[in-house]
């Protein structure tokens, strides 16, 4: 945890109570989104079938394999109905394979792959390929506070393109997006859950607030 963030002592709560915030929990590391979104005082909770949707004042869909997730998530029925509690509004912060999953375009899709969009962005998966599928870096994102953040990136995502509702919040070096938000829609291409830094979790969970 960040000894320096600026919104770890906010409250999560939402209408009095702590803000109930899934998990998509089909695949992937949704325990770590769990422990983390608990630790900031939200009612977290895993997430695997539609009705369990209806409660959520947001979710969290965690990294993994995005292709897994994809036929998971309409094998198990919950990828339409979260396609349509996405466009009425319900925040959801999608980190690497959840990332893929919010994106209207995947440049790279693999045959058939489908995403439940919602952000303006095309997305390239895997984009540093197999020598350095995983590195870490810091990363400047002002809107975090001025101690950088410390971004683990594992077969991660890039984002390509982004139209004009989608605000970039953070690029690596060589100007490429690796987070970005549009209207309820956060998304990274790193793991904020395995890195101790509560930052986007809590940024994520203060803007609930404004829904
Ligand atoms: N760490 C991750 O979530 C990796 C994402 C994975 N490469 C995908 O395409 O879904």
């Amino acid at each position: 945890m960040s000894p320096t963030s600026p919104h770890r002592t906010a409250s999560p709560n939402v209408a009095g109570r702590p803000a109930r915030v899934g998990v998509l929990a089909l695949q992937g590391d949704f325990r770590e989104h769990l422990a983390v979104l608990a630790s900031l005082g939200a009612d977290a909770r895993p997430v695997r079938r539609a009705s369990e949707l209806d409660e959520l004042d947001g979710l969290v869909i965690p990294g993994g394999e995005s292709t897994v997730m994809d036929k998971l998530s309409r094998a198990f029925g919950i990828a339409g109905p979260l396609k349509a509690a996405i466009a009425s509004g319900l925040p959801v912060y999608g980190t690497c394979a959840g990332l893929i999953m919010l994106a209207d375009r995947v440049s790279n899709r693999i045959a058939g792959q489908q995403t439940l969009g919602g952000v303006d962005i095309t997305v390239q998966r895997n984009a540093f390929g197999s020598q350095n599928e995983s590195f870490e870096v810091d990363l400047d994102i002002p809107e975090l506070g001025a101690v950088p953040v410390h971004a683990v990136f594992i077969r991660a995502p890039v984002i390509d393109q982004y139209g004009p509702a989608v605000t970039p919040l953070a690029a690596l070096p060589d100007g490429r997006v690796v987070a970005a938000s549009q209207g309820n829609l956060l998304v990274t291409s790193f793991h904020p859950e395995i890195m101790g830094d509560t930052r986007f979790h809590a940024y994520f969970l203060a803007g609930l607030h404004r829904s």
